[in-house]
C-alpha cells in the first residue's frame, strides 16, 4: 500500500541519566509487572555503579544524529523524530510536538530486532496510549518491519563480531566459541512470539557468515520471581559450565538480541559474564552492538523507501522470509503464567 508519510519515529525503551533518574524510571519500567521489588533494588545499584546513566539515550541520540545524514545524502527527506516508552522523551511529549508540527503520518522505528511483547506489541500499546493522551489530530504511526534477519543487521553483526576475533591471538581465533546473547523472557511469553525462533535464525545466518566456529544461544538478565521459568541457558551458567569442561580459551559474546549498549550489556556482559569467565581463567569478549554502524543505518533508510514505495522486494537472508509489515492480531501476545 502507497501511504504518504511525513516523517519517521524513532520508539525506544528510554533509560535515567544521573542517580535521581534510576528509581522513577524503574517504577515506569516495572508498572503492573509480576517483578519482586528486591530485584527492582538489586537492578537499581547496577545503574548507580555506571553513575545512575544508561548509556541508551546517547547510543539513541547518535543513531537519530546517523540516520539524519544518511537521509540527507539519500532521501526520501522526512524529519526524525524520538519517542520513548520509560523515560524522556516521553512518546506521549514527542507526538504532542509531531502534531503540532503538522505530522500526520509516521513510520515507526522500534529499536528492536526481534518480536517479543517488549519489543514490538508493546511499544504499539505505548503509541496507542499516547495518541489517546494526545487526541485529536495525533499523528498515526505505521511500525516498519521486524529487521532480524535484514541484510544489514546481519552483515553489521558478523563485521562487529570479527573486529573482535581480530583480537584473538590467530593460532587460537578458529577455537573461540561465540556466544549469542539476548534478552530472557518468560517462557509463556516466549510461547505467544516468535522472539526464539527469530534469534535462533539470527545467530545461524551470522555464524553461517563466520564459518567453521562453535556458537551457541544464550539468555541474559533474568528478571521475575524465581518459581516463573524463563528462556535458558543463562549466559553465566553456560560460561560456568565451559568452565568445568575445560579446553576453552576464549569465548566472544555478540549481543544480537540489543542493537545498542545500555545497562544490562555494561554490566550484565561486561561486569557479570566476563567476571565469571575469568574465575575460570577463560578470555571473554564482547562484540559491539551493531549501534551506528554505517550498514545498519543503510538498513533503516532502506526499510523506510521500501515501505513508502510498497515494493515487493523485501530483502531477507535464510529461510523466514521477510516479516509482516502490519501486525496479525495475536502478534507478541502478553503472555506471563502458563495456564494450567
Ligand atoms: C525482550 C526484552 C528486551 C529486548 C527488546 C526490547 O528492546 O524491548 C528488553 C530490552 C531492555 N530492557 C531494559 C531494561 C529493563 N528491562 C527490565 C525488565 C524486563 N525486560 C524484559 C524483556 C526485554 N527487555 C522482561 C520480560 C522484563 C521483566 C519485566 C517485564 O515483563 O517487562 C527491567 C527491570 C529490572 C529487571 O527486572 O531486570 C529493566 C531496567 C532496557 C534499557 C536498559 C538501559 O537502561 O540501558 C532495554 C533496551
Ligand atoms: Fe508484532
Amino acid at each position: 500500500m502507497n501511504a504518504a508519510y511525513d516523517a519517521i519515529l524513532v520508539v525506544s525503551f528510554g533509560g535515567p541519566e544521573g542517580p535521581d533518574d534510576v528509581i522513577p524510571f524503574l517504577e515506569n519500567v516495572l508498572r503492573g509487572k509480576n517483578v519482586p521489588r528486591e530485584r527492582m533494588l538489586e537492578v537499581a545499584e547496577h545503574y548507580q555503579q555506571f553513575g545512575g546513566v544508561s548509556p541508551i539515550n546517547a547510543q539513541n541520540r547518535a543513531l537519530i544524529a546517523a540516520l539524519e545524514l544518511e537521509l540527507a545524502a539519500h532521501g526520501p527527506q522526512l524529519p526524525i523524530y524520538w519517542g520513548n516508552r520509560n523515560w524522556t522523551p516521553y512518546l506521549a511529549d514527542t507526538l504532542e510536538e509531531m502534531k503540532q508540527a503538522g505530522v500526520k503520518r509516521a513510520l515507526g522505528f522500534f529499536t528492536s530486532a526481534f518480536s517479543s511483547y517488549s519489543g514490538c506489541r508493546q511499544y504499539r500499546e505505548d503509541i496507542q496510549r499516547a495518541q489517546e493522551q494526545v487526541g485529536e489530530g495525533a499523528p498515526v504511526v505505521d511500525k516498519l518491519r521486524m529487521f532480524f534477519n535484514h541484510p544489514g543487521f546481519i552483515e553489521a553483526t558478523v563485521e562487529r563480531t570479527e573486529e573482535v576475533l581480530q583480537q584473538i591471538p590467530e593460532d587460537r581465533r578458529d577455537k573461540a566459541t561465540i556466544l549469542y546473547s539476548a534478552h530472557s523472557i518468560p517462557l509463556a511469553m516466549a510461547a505467544g512470539c516468535k522472539y526464539e525462533v527469530q534469534l535462533k535464525e539470527a545467530a545461524r545466518l551470522v555464524s553461517e557468515r563466520l564459518g567453521g566456529h562453535s556458537s551457541h544461544l544464550v539468555y541474559q538478565s533474568r528478571s521475575g520471581p524465581p518459581h516463573q521459568p524463563w528462556l535458558e541457558p543463562d549466559i553465566c551458567d553456560f560460561i560456568k559450565e565451559l568452565g568445568v569442561q575445560g579446553g576453552i580459551e576464549d569465548v566472544v559474546i555478540v549481543p544480537i538480541g540489543f542493537v545498542s549498549d545500555h545497562m544490562e550489556v555494561l554490566f550484565d556482559l561486561d561486569t557479570e559474564a566476563k567476571d565469571v569467565g575469568n574465575e575460570l581463567g577463560i578470555n571473554v569478549l564482547r562484540a559491539k552492538t551493531v549501534g551506528v554502524h554505517p550498514r545498519f543505518i543503510t538498513m533503516i533508510r532502506e526499510l523506510i523507501e521500501e515501505r513508502i514505495s510498497g515494493t515487493d522486494e523485501r530483502p531477507a537472508l535464510g529461510e523466514m522470509g521477510a516479516s509482516h509489515d502490519v501486525c496479525p492480531v495475536d502478534c507478541c501476545l502478553r503472555v506471563t503464567e502458563v495456564k494450567r
